[in-house]
Formats: C-alpha cells, structure tokens, sequence
C-alpha cells in the first residue's frame, strides 16, 4: 500500500496478507486477478482490487475526483450540511481537513472522522451512514443491527465473554471469561475516532492536527464512549498534557482500515486508509500466533472479533500486530521498531533448536506460496503442496491464517479435476473465512461458488489444462 507515517495495529497483516496477497480476486479464467495474475488476460477479472463488500457504499464514489482547492469551500459547505458537527478545520493550501462528528452515530456511542470535506460526504452517502442522514426506514434496521454488535459490551469494559485485566509486562489485556469454541464471536465495535492517512503528510504545522484529535475526542463520542477511549494506554505514560495523551493514545491504539467502496481511490489508485480507534479492542495484546481475529465491515463501520480456535476462560485473548509469517529475528524487529517492545509471546520465547525448526517452516510457507500463486504451466504447486502448507501453518499455529491454506487447496484440488477434495476445502475456507474476512468478503463468495459446484468454476482442470495446453473451451 502507501509507505506508512506511523505505525498501526496490524499495519503488516493487512499490508501483506490480509488485503493484497493471499485473497481471490473474483478471476474467471484462471488467475487469482489484482494480485499476481499470470498469462490470461486480466479483463476477465472483476476488479483489481480483491476486497470487493458489495453491500458497502456508494459505488459513485470511485468515480469522483479528488478535490482540488477550489471545489473545497463548496464541499465543505456540504459536508458541514450533512454532519452535524465539523468543527474545527485545517487548511493545507489544497484542502482543509476538518473533524466531522455525529453524536448520534451506532445508538448514540458516537463517532468522530477527521478528513476532508470531499471524504466526508461520501462517508455520509454509504450504506452505514444514509441512515443517520436521511431518516429513511433503513435507519431502523441499521440501528437495531449496531445495537446487536454492542450488546457484549458494558460500560466497565467487560462483557460476559470478557474482562480487562492487568497484564504482567503488557499494560491492560483482554480475558475470556468463558471457554470459547473457534469461530465464535468475542465482540464488535464501531470506531471513536478515525483519522484519514493524508492528515499525517498534509498537516505541516503538529499543533494543528493535535487540536483535530482533540476535538474528534470533545464532541461526537458518548460520556461512556470518551471514557473508554481516554482510559486507553498511551504505551509509557509520558505526555506533557491532553492533547499530547490524546495523540500517543491515538498512535498507541489505531487499526489500518480502507473505506473501499465508499471512498475514491487516491490518485495513484490507492485505497486511502484511515487511522481507526476502536477503543474495546485496542485492549488486545499482541501476540505472534494469536487466537482472535477481526475484519472491518464498511456496510456497518463495525470491526468484528472472532475466536480463531478454542479459548480458555482465564486465557489472553490476543491478535497480531505485525505479519506473522516472519521470522522470529524479524517480527522482533518490526515490533521493536514500530511498538518498541520486546515480544514474550510462545513463539518468540522458544529455544534455539525450537526457533530455527520455525523460522525453516516460515520460509518453506514463504515458497510455497510462490508457488501456489503461481500460474504458469512451469508451477510445482499440486494438491499435496497445499497440503503441506495447511500442515505447517497447524504446526506453526497459524490458526488466524488458515483460510489461505485452506483455499489453497480448494483451487489445486479443483485445478487437477478432483471436485471432492475441492469442495471440502472450499467449505473449510468459506468457515474460516468469515471469520477472517467477513461474509461479504470476495474470496467467501468465491469459495461458496466453488463448493457449491466445482464443475462451473474458473479453476475447474485449470493446472491439467494448463500443463497440457488445453484451450479453455476443451473443458466444459
Ligand atoms: C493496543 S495497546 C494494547 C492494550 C494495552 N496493553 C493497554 O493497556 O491498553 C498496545 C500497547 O500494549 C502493549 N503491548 C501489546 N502487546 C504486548 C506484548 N505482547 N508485550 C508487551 N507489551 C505489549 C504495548 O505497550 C503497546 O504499545
């Protein structure tokens, strides 16, 4: 994606994993499209971008131009329209980056959004916002849906399903108060604050993006909302006053999240990502083999967490913030350099023997997936590569990356013209995946395609095909 100003939760598992590598891309004819296509010709794929949430936003929105100086006062007249608060602004010489706040947002939890005006309103158009703005019936079910995901949570930050608690050498961490199952759903929250990336590089003067931040934080959020949010950890408790706690709570707690769908792409073509508290699971520890993962769901502005294999009451509950698929030497790094802690999770506290058997199953995952991607008769990939990809991230405990495996192997089974090999992984993709990704996700909908008749789709024979030079028309 975009060189990042500041680090992010899980800013390296979205960048390499979660939204660009390892997802389908809706290819019709043989190829996962938008990511590493190969020989076929790319117009057959739906879009370039894999991540496609049909429910979400307006699609209008991709064709708008970016804002320039001089349509700005207009936009922010409109915006201002529309969000009941945006105030204060600042400008860059090209546009003003404002803070749009809607108090009412997810029933009355509110939400803050610092951006542009141009930003702002599509914000306001999509599916999760229309509501709010309109009145329209929707807003009913919309609210009732938000309400559902809040449910689990109570103001003292806990649920039935968790607790905050005190962790040696980590700050607060979240625990499961019950035995949880994988898959299960641990919670779901919408965003105290999200900051638009260009912020970061367009704001010249700190000052005047701390003064943003503070404001996001004054108005928009909840009494109970702003609690929760400025109790969060700001990492080494050293701020000289609000507005500096308020900014290290900010960097200490965000999420990389893409409005794609909703907001236009920059003008390299590049989603514009958002810098997004969401304050109940900024609680999670990291962890290099978590047992929790989470999507972002742009049709509701919600980020959902899920068990990714059984959990113990009295158990951590954690995700990871960085790529996983490193090696130890290497996640050490990037957590030093980015969070500036020293990782004690199981896999970094092995011994050496235990570390270098490993860091070897890393790299065997790291060519594999070379392979498995890629699309060229000359391709080792086979059924039995998959498998061995699926048997090492289990010995690796990868739980949280087990779909890619597993739709790995869907494809090569069904890609060597063996359907029920194919269509049991296809399911175990489609169960992993809504947790992974959510069930609006592309690769879901693909792998319910597959498994719903393997015959039918793109990668039906495709690696037999392929070696053998057979014209796609041969095989029905
Ligand atoms: C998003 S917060 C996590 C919740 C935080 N522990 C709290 O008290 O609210 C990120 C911060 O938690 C701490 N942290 C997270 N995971 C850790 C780990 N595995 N080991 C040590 N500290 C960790 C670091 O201070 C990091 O900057």
């Amino acid at each position: 994606a975009k060189d990042h100003v500041v680090a992010s939760l899980a800013e390296d598992y979205y960048g390499s994993s979660r939204t660009d590598d390892l997802l389908l891309g809706g290819a019709q004819n043989g190829g996962w499209c938008g990511l590493h296509v190969h020989d076929d010709d790319s117009s057959h794929c739906h879009g370039e971008n894999s991540v496609e949430y049909h429910a979400a936003g307006d699609a209008s929105a991709n064709s708008q131009p970016q804002p320039s100086g001089e349509d700005d006062e207009a936009a922010i007249e409109e915006a201002s329209r529309l969000w009941p608060i945006s105030t204060p602004c600042a400008p860059n010489g090209t546009r003003a980056y404002c803070v749009y706040t809607h108090p009412g947002f997810a029933s009355g939890r509110g939400i803050s959004i610092l951006t542009s005006a141009r930003t702002a309103i599509a914000i306001a158009k999509s599916v999760a916002f229309s509501a709010y703005f309109t009145g329209e019936p929707a807003e009913e079910e919309q609210q009732e849906e938000q309400r559902g995901f809040l449910l689990n949570l109570g103001e003292d930050e806990s649920s039935p399903l968790w607790r905050v608690q005190e962790m040696p050498g980590k700050g607060k961490g979240l625990i499961a108060q019950r035995n949880l199952e994988a898959g299960d759903h641990i919670m779901s929250t919408t965003p105290s604050v999200m900051i638009d990336y260009n912020l970061f590089t367009d704001l010249a003067e700190a000052d005047e993006l701390m003064a943003l931040q503070v404001a996001a934080v004054e108005g928009g959020l909840s009494d109970a909302h702003r609690g929760i949010f400025m109790a969060l950890s700001t990492h080494d408790d050293d701020f000289a006053d609000h507005a500096e706690r308020v900014s290290k709570i900010i960097h200490t707690n965000s999420f990389d999240i893409t409005l794609d769908g909703i907001v236009p792409k920059n003008d390299e073509g590049v989603d514009e990502n958002f810098y997004t508290v969401f304050p109940e699971i900024s609680r999670m520890n990291h962890d290099c083999r978590p047992n929790a993962e989470y999507y972002f769901d742009p049709a509701t502005f919600a980020q959902h967490v899920h068990a990714a294999r059984p959990i113990a009451a009295g158990e951590e509950i954690t995700i990871s913030y960085i790529d996983p698929i490193q090696t130890r030497q290497d996640r050490l790094d990037r957590l030093d350099n980015s969070w500036h802690f020293p990782c004690s999770c199981s896999a970094c506290m092995q011994n050496r023997d235990m570390t270098a058997a490993s860091d070897a199953r890393i790299h065997q995952i790291l060519e594999i997936r070379k392979q498995l991607r890629e699309w060229a008769p000359s391709s080792q990939a086979t059924p039995a590569m998959a498998e061995l990809m699926i048997s090492l991230y289990e010995q690796e405990r990868l739980w949280t990356m087990l779909y890619e495996a597993y739709t790995y192997a869907a494809i090569e089974y069904n890609g060597a013209g063996e359907p029920w090999a194919a269509t049991k992984y296809a399911r175990l993709a489609v169960q992993r995946g809504l947790a992974s990704g959510g069930p609006n996700h592309s690769d879901v909908h693909e792998m319910e395609a597959l498994a719903r008749n393997p015959w039918e789709h793109w990668s039906w024979m495709l690696r037999t095909r392929k070696r053998m030079n057979w014209e796609p028309h041969a095989v029905s």
